[in-house]
């Protein structure tokens, strides 16, 4: 299957190291088309690539469209996290969020409120393990 992993970019990369962690246990389970949101250097990649802002948003609506369930790790706030669950909602995918209870930042109602969107709150990416295989599992 092809997941789709949504972390924050520009919105801060201090959890750029457990992105990178989900994906790995994500990767057991299928395809993580968005694989890069784990790199620490990944806007110096896309830069070198020549890619534009318009080119990076283009290809990732489509891997979007593209993917068969979406997983976000929303404790830091960023609006292409934000933007990405709301079209993956709006196209009826299947959308697991998991967020970090201790952060400095409350969890938007957007996603909280959302009942469209899983949540799972979690300390460390051991935590989810089981929670991830049973939302996978389930849309396999
Ligand atoms: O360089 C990028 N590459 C990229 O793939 N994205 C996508 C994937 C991430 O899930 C999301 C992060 O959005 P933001 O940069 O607003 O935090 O947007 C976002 C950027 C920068 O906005």
């Amino acid at each position: 299957m092809d997941i789709f992993f949504s972390g924050s970019i520009r919105g801060g990369r201090d959890d750029v190291d457990l992105y990178a962690d989900l994906i790995d246990l994500l990767e057991r389970h299928g395809t993580v088309l968005t694989e890069h949101v784990g790199t620490e250097d990944v806007e110096e990649k896309e830069a070198e690539a020549g890619l534009t802002d318009g080119d990076i948003h283009d290809q990732d609506v489509a891997w979007l469209r593209q993917a068969d369930a979406v997983v976000a790790e929303v404790t830091t706030p960023s609006l292409g996290v934000g933007y990405e669950v709301g079209r993956a909602v709006a196209w009826e995918k299947p959308v697991l969020c998991l967020y970090r209870p201790d952060a400095e930042h409350e969890l938007s109602a957007m996603i909280r409120g959302n009942d469209a969107v899983e949540l799972v709150e979690y300390q460390r990416p051991d935590d989810v393990g089981d929670a991830l295989e049973a939302f996978l599992t389930s849309y396999q």
